[in-house]
């Protein structure tokens, strides 16, 4: 079985009503307090179109940072509905209401064709305790719920979950859609050779996708902060680099039992700080001296890792190499970006998993060579983990 969808819907089911859709318009702004990056934005429009175009009216829940349950003005949707009426061809209305007489009453006013951006749902402060209450008031908002919100589907919010429960049909959108067919494709049915290639900060916050990935996947590359937990486990000095005491003997056990499908960096790009860019250079993995640190993989474990990449079938990346943010520790990360756009061109099925790498691909001007990135961090990590998502398992299986 799987979730039903708005491509399930008849335009009999949509002509005239009013569909709340949950978004996920969590979204950074500038200094000027606009939005800096629409990706979010961008991606829910097919959604939102392919409902107006049958004829409903579209009321558009989303949160925006984590305001704790009651208004902030500085996390108000407004630069949102700013962006969105410049991307949306179609009258767009923003009300500073969520709930209450005059949202609803703004829900009703709308025409067929026409978009209602509400406030922020975490001004409320059933939202994120998932409050009975606060969903049947959400419910109220629309005659149908469709959840398009990928990026926080691991979240049991009132907006994201509880509201499923009173206003049906509750189905996906287009773009939970994507996101869990590239995703939910590569475990379940993955083109082989299937590579793994995660990092990022800490091994603490990847050891469940670690664990549910490795029974799946021919080769886990890893990179980050996290391969020096490993180097360390292995007996290696690791000097001042990121290494997590407490998970020394987690990181002994998997290399125990991964074999040679857990493939770790051989040289280390190191440097006294990650400030210190100008005097960075290469080691091999045993040898991070005293007073230095690894901050991204060497140019050998690229060359290894691009290799592994280029000839896979199925990619999935998430975490960066190295600190991506600060060149050259940047290289590992970027050429683990362009493995991947080769491999897309031979055929791969290359899957971004949000987060930093989204932002490095991004940062690349690669997103059009990979087959999916997603809009959701923590959301597919969650989802690689084999979590359930509660955004997810409340909507209408078909
Ligand atoms: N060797 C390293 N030493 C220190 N920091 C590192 C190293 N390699 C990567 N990082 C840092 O790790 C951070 C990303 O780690 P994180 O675990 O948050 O990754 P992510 O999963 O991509 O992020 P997100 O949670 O946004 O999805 C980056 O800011 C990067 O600079
Ligand atoms: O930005 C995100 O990852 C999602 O919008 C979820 O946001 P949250 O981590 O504040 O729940």
């Amino acid at each position: 079985m799987t979730t039903r969808t708005i491509r399930d819907l008849s335009a009999a089911d949509l002509a005239g009503k009013r569909a709340l859709v949950r978004v996920d318009f969590n979204v950074p702004l500038d200094e000027a307090g606009a939005v800096s990056d629409d990706t979010r934005i961008t991606a829910a429009l097919p959604t939102i179109t392919t409902l107006l175009d049958q004829g409903a009216k579209v009321v558009l829940l989303a949160h925006f940072g984590r305001p704790k349950g009651a208004p902030e003005a500085k996390y108000s949707l407004a630069p949102v509905a700013t962006r969105l009426k410049q991307l949306l061809p179609r009258p767009v209305h923003f009300l500073g209401e969520t709930i209450g007489a005059a949202a609803v009453a703004a829900t009703h006013a709308l025409a067929d064709g026409e978009v209602l951006l509400l406030e922020n749902t975490r001004f409320l402060a059933g939202e994120e305790k998932n409050d009975d209450a606060l969903s049947q008031q959400l419910a109220e908002l629309g005659d149908l719920y469709v959840n398009d919100a990928f990026g926080a589907a691991h979240r049991a919010h009132a907006s994201t979950a509880g509201v499923a429960k009173y206003c049906r049909p509750a189905v996906a959108g287009l773009l939970m859609e994507r996101e869990l067919a590239y995703l939910g494709g590569a475990l379940a049915a993955p083109a082989r050779p299937f590579v793994a290639i995660l990092g990022g900060s800490k091994i603490s916050g990847k050891i469940d996708v670690v664990e549910a990935l490795l029974p799946k996947v021919d080769h886990l590359l890893i990179g980050g902060a996290m391969a020096c937990t490993f180097f360390r486990a292995m007996g290696c000095e690791t000097g001042n680099s990121l290494v997590e005491p407490d998970r020394l003997e987690m990181a002994k056990d998997l290399l125990a039992r991964a074999g040679d499908k857990l493939v770790l960096p051989v040289d280390a790009m190191i440097a006294p700080s990650m400030d210190a860019g100008s005097d960075a250079r290469v080691v091999g993995r045993e040898s991070i001296p005293a007073g230095e640190a690894m901050f991204d993989i060497g140019p050998a474990s690229v060359a290894q890792y691009r290799a592994l990449i280029e000839s896979a079938r199925t990619v999935l990346w998430n975490g960066p190499m190295g600190v991506f943010e600060k060149p050259p520790f940047d290289a590992g990360t970027f050429a683990v970006a362009r493995a991947m756009a080769v491999a897309t061109d031979h055929g791969a099925t290359t899957i971004i998993g949000g987060g930093d790498s989204a932002a490095a691909v991004a940062e690349a001007g690669l997103e059009s060579k990979m087959s999916h990135v997603s809009t959701g961090g923590g959301a597919s990590l969650e989802f690689l983990e084999g979590k359930d998502l509660p955004g997810v398992s409340a909507l209408d299986l078909r």
